[in-house]
C-alpha cells in the first residue's frame, strides 16, 4: 500500500523561514489550492504545517521533518524526527535515503523498520543516485524518489534528473517518484515517460519568490 495512487501529481507545500509564506495557515491554503487544481497528494514539512494541512484537506500527506545541517542528512534524519509528523497526520514518511553518514551512526534499515513497526506508515526514500536507490530499497523503503539528485555534490542542474528516474524505474521493484526541479508540463511528461509512478512539484507551484525570480531573470537587459 503506497498511499499515493499511480499517476498522482503531488504538490510540495513548503516555505522556509524568510519566505513571506512561512506559516502553517498559508501552507494549508496552498494545499487547498493544489487540491482544487487536481493534485492527488501533498508533501509538507514539520508537525505544525502538517497538522494545519490535515485540517484543510483529506488528500494524503507525505510528511518530512527537516532538521539539522542542510549540507548533510537533514530530511527526517532519525526515527524520532518522524514520530511527530505522523502524529500530526502524515500518511507516509519521506526521509533521506542517500549513502551519506546518518546522525548518531544510525542505519537506514533500522530507521525504516521502526517507522513501519511503531508508526505503521510506508516510507519513501529521497535519493541522489541509482546506488543509493538500490540500497534504500534493500533497506526496506516502499517508494524511492529522485528528490536529492543534484543537491549532494557540485552544481545544481536546472531541470529534473530524468535519467535517474529511468534507471531507478528499470532497476527497482517499487514505485519511483520523480521529485526535484520539475517545472513544466514537458518535465512532467519526460519523467512519466521515464517510468515515474508519481511526480512531486514544489517551487514551480508554491514558491512565488522563485517563480518571480525566474521570470525577472528572463527580462533582456536594456
Ligand atoms: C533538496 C531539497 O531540500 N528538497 C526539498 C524536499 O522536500 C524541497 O525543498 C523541494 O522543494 C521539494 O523536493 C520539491 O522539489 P522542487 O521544489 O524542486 O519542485
Amino acid at each position: 500500500m503506497f498511499v499515493i495512487a499511480p499517476g498522482t501529481l503531488v504538490v510540495s507545500c513548503q516555505a522556509a523561514p524568510g519566505n513571506p509564506f512561512h506559516s502553517a495557515e498559508r501552507m494549508a491554503l496552498m494545499a487547498r489550492a493544489a487540491e482544487a487544481g487536481g493534485a492527488g497528494a501533498i508533501r509538507a514539512n514539520g508537525a505544525e504545517h502538517i497538522a494545519a494541512i490535515r485540517a484543510a484537506t483529506t488528500l494524503p500527506i507525505i510528511g518530512i521533518n527537516k532538521l539539522g545541517d542542510p549540507a548533510g542528512v537533514f530530511i527526517t534524519p532519525t526515527f524520532e524526527s518522524a514520530v511527530g509528523i505522523v502524529a500530526a497526520g502524515a500518511d507516509l514518511v519521506a526521509l533521506d535515503g542517500t549513502l551519506r553518514p546518518r546522525p548518531n551512526g544510525t542505519r537506514l534499515d533500522q530507521q525504516i523498520a521502526r517507522i513501519h513497526a511503531e508508526l505503521g506508515v510506508p516510507v519513501m526514500a529521497d535519493v541522489d543516485s541509482l546506488e543509493a536507490g538500490i540500497a534504500a530499497r534493500d533497506a526496506g523503503a516502499d517508494l524511492v524518489a529522485s528528490t536529492l539528485s543534484g543537491y549532494t555534490n557540485g552544481q545544481i542542474p536546472t531541470g529534473p534528473d530524468v535519467e535517474l528516474v529511468r534507471q531507478l524505474a528499470a532497476k527497482l521493484d517499487c514505485p519511483i517518484v520523480a521529485e526535484g526541479r520539475v517545472r513544466t508540463p514537458d518535465d512532467v511528461r519526460a519523467v512519466c515517460e521515464a517510468g515515474a509512478y508519481a511526480v512531486v512539484v514544489g517551487h514551480a507551484i508554491t514558491n512565488p519568490m522563485d517563480i518571480t525570480a525566474r521570470l525577472v531573470s528572463a527580462i533582456p537587459i536594456a
